[in-house]
């Protein structure tokens, strides 16, 4: 029976475990925190829990301009501590709920940190050994493969290093005492411009500090200038400029930008990225090519440089997100007990920002349209969408890529509320290779928002070459 050991239980190392199980191997997980990893204690679950309560207010505040009487902004609120209590039950019951899939499915799970301890390289099998939390090695045990699974953390900003009070990072806001009065988020990635939205959405006012030109640099231009748009017009502050640094005030804090200005507000939450967890692992000792970034180098099995020693997820700093966490575990357990595996394919990598409005992306965007000359995009605002007006949604848009010689689609924006459940038909295209008269011939609701997803498709085919 093959040995797998697992070092980290998030999204990659608890997906990995499953497969693993299920092919017959004996699995051990070693986790230091909880099972589901940050990404269900602390990142992606709460954070999304968090924006579901401040969503029910944006519902509110949005419902007097279709009769609703009763519910303006002013006289509702949301209670942030509850909310707060709310979403950690929330993170610890289906991190409870995947232990128990777990343990149903024979894995065992150890708590403790895990390192590699192999006595010389190039041995057929690996130990690791386990950590107590003073640092006291516990226990050892031999895989014959060993996944690397451990996640990133946040990335602490010299001089403005969180203190869990005024100075937050994403994982402390849960523990508040009280709502912030008025919170800077510093820092305008994906993570910065979700708690942005979500807290202004939730009725506090927020300032976003923005060191780039604009919102969400990674992310179509249209789609992060919609969200720009938006989030002013809710009476979010849009600060462009560079933290250097965060100092606590007799009020609150000061963000000090490089410029000389500064940037006043109770609380600071820092959102300027993450390191993977690679520390006290001894790669270095073991060979582990570790990229300058300093994140594990794979391949697409999510082989490291070293033979039996696989590695997934955030610490190998492919795409960030749980879904491709998940599938860099999966494949890594189908490559190493011999299943046929198809190499992880991330043009094909669906990705949402759950800001208001949401903004999905799939395959090629238009950032990259200059190395895709072949391709033919088209850009359809909600606004002319009956089932839009019908609920009084302005902002946002779809768009489609596809290429020019063939029809096949190749990528696509929504940008709606829902744009998370939206952009699947467009995911299932690129992935499928489906072509625009596909998508132009499939019957879509009226009235729906997909509705514009499959006229997207038919304007597309009017494009000269693709008809
Ligand atoms: C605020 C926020 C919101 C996000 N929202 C989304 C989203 O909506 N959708 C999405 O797809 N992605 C989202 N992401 C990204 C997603 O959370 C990560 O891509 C995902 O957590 C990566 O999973 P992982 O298994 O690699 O690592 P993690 O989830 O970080 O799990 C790794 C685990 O390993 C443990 N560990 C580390 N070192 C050791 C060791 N030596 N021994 C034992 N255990 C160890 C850690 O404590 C951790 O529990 C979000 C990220 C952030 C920061
Ligand atoms: N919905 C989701 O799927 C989701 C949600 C959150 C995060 N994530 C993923 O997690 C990863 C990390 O995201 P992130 O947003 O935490 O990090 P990031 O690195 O993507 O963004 C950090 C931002 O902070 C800015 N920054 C850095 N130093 C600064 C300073 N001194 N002052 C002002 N701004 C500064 C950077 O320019 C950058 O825009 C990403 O890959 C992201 O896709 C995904």
């Amino acid at each position: 029976m093959t040995r797998i050991v697992i070092i980290g239980g998030g999204p990659a190392g608890y997906e990995a475990a499953l497969v693993a199980a299920q092919l017959g191997a004996q699995v051990t997980v070693i986790e230091r925190d909880g099972i589901g990893g940050a990404s269900v204690l602390t990142d992606c679950v709460p954070s999304k829990t968090l924006i579901a309560a401040a969503g029910a207010m944006t519902s509110v505040r949005d419902s007097a301009v279709l009769g609703v009487h009763g519910a303006e902004l002013a006289t509702v609120s949301l209670d942030l501590l509850s909310a707060n209590q709310r979403v950690k039950n929330l993170a610890m019951a289906q991190s409870a709920d995947i232990h128990a899939r777990l343990e149903a499915e024979g894995v065992r799970i150890v708590a403790g940190q895990g390192r590699l301890a192999d006595d010389e390289p190039g041995l057929a099998a690996h130990e690791v050994e386990i950590l107590d939390d003073d640092g006291r090695v516990v226990d050892e045990i031999e895989g014959d493969v060993v996944l690397i699974a451990t996640g990133a953390d946040p990335r602490v900003l010299p001089g403005a290093e969180p203190d869990g009070e005024r100075i937050l990072d994403w994982r402390d806001v849960y523990d508040l005492e009280e709502p912030p009065e008025h919170l800077v988020v510093v820092g305008s990635g994906v993570t910065g411009a979700e708690f942005a939205s979500g807290y202004l959405e939730a009725g506090i006012p927020v300032t976003l500090v923005s060191s780039r030109d604009r919102v969400l640099p990674g992310e179509d231009s249209d789609a992060a200038e919609v969200l720009e748009q938006v989030f002013q017009s809710r009476g979010g502050r849009l600060e462009r400029g560079r933290a250097a640094g965060v100092r606590r005030t007799e009020k609150g804090i000061s963000v000090d930008l490089t410029d000389g200005r500064s940037v006043e507000g109770s609380h600071a939450l820092m959102t300027v990225g993450t390191v993977p967890n690679t520390a006290g692992l001894n790669l270095e000792q073991h060979g582990i090519q570790v990229a300058e970034s300093g994140h594990v180098v794979v391949d697409r099995v999510s082989r490291t440089s070293v033979p039996g020693i696989y590695a997934a997820g955030d610490v190998t700093g492919v795409f960030q997100l749980a879904s491709v966490a998940a599938m860099q575990g999966r494949i890594a357990m189908w490559h190493a007990l011999g299943e046929a595996v198809a190499p992880i394919k991330l043009k094909t990598v669906a990705a949402n920002v759950f800001t208001h409005p949401e903004i999905a992306t799939v395959g090629v965007q238009e950032k990259t349209l200059d190395e895709n000359v072949d391709v033919e995009a088209v850009r359809l605002p909600l606004a002319t969408n009956a089932r839009a007006k019908m609920g009084d949604i302005h902002d946002g848009f779809v768009k489609l890529f596809a290429r020019r010689s063939t029809g096949v689609i190749v990528g696509g924006v929504v940008v709606a509320p829902g744009a998370s459940e939206l952009v699947l038909p467009i995911a299932l295209a690129v992935t499928k290779g489906l072509t625009v008269d596909d998508l132009a011939q499939t019957f879509a609701i009226y009235p729906s928002l997909s509705g514009s997803i499959t006229e997207a498709g038919r304007r597309l085919m009017g494009a000269d070459d693709l008809a």
